[in-house]
């Protein structure tokens, strides 16, 4: 029998946001410069991220990306040096990681519908499939984050001592943390608090956040060591 006209009506998928998050100042790295803007293979950290969201099979439509407010003529003098050919939306970012994604989310202000990536500016190796993974898994669930078991062994350390943890029970966070639109901004309506760590935990008393497998590649660049392990994955890739 022939499929009736209804039978094969395919709901459209979530249209799908990113916002990188590059607002901070990266203390710990102790730079001349913040660590967004440090060369990895003579590109700016920040430009290697942008380009993984930018990829077209992704479908992203729309990307933020978040800068120290006394930042953004830098980031576009390095675009126009290395001739960045990249749509996106630049935002001043605030005091906090989530200062700076509650900017990035107001600058998507026109869009009720959809799926929002929220990712550090400075985590540039993250895999096309790890994004993948995360829209996938929050159009199903509404909020999905990407984590990691740990490799080490873990202690929990007090005034007593330290004691051992079941390490299986554990996961390291990293980014994409993605959500529906709505829920996000219903999570950053409320005001910050210091357990804030990143998007999961903002999250977390309005919705269940779905963990998918991340990638022990997709390292985020905190401190010296990281940036010589990243330019050699990247040699790698
Ligand atoms: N006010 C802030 C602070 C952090 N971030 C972003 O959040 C991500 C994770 O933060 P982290 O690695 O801590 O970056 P910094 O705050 O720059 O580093 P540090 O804590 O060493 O100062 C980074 O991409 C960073 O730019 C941000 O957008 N706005
Ligand atoms: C969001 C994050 O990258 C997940 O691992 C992490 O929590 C950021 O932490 P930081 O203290 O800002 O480095």
């Amino acid at each position: 029998m022939a499929p009736s006209p209804t039978s094969s009506f395919r709901p459209s998928p979530p249209a799908r946001f990113a916002i990188l998050v590059a607002g901070g100042t990266g203390t710990r790295m102790a730079a001349d410069r913040p660590k967004q803007f440090l060369l990895l293979r003579g590109e700016p950290v920040l430009l290697h991220t942008l380009r993984r969201f930018a990829d077209p099979t992704l479908g992203v439509a729309e990307i933020i990306v978040v800068l120290p407010a006394d930042q953004l003529e830098t980031w576009q003098e390095l675009c126009r040096t290395h001739q960045v050919p990249i749509a996106h939306t630049l935002v001043p970012g605030g005091a906090s990681r989530w200062a700076s994604v509650k900017a990035g989310l107001a600058a998507l202000g026109e869009y009720r519908e959809g799926l929002v990536a929220v990712h550090d500016g400075v985590r540039p190796l993250v895999s096309r499939m790890v994004v993948e993974r995360t829209y996938a898994a929050a159009a199903t669930h509404a909020a999905a984050a990407a984590a990691v078991m740990p490799k080490d062994s873990v202690r929990l350390v007090s005034q007593h001592g330290s004691a051992a943890q079941n390490r299986s029970r554990l996961r390291l966070m990293q980014t994409p943390q993605t959500f529906e639109i709505d829920l996000l901004r219903r999570a950053y309506a409320m005001p910050e608090l210091a357990s804030f760590t990143d998007d999961a935990t903002v999250v977390d008393d309005l919705c269940r956040v779905q963990l998918v497998d991340g990638d022990y590649r997709n390292l985020k660049i905190t401190t010296p060591e990281d940036l010589i392990v990243a330019e050699a994955l990247l040699g790698n890739a």
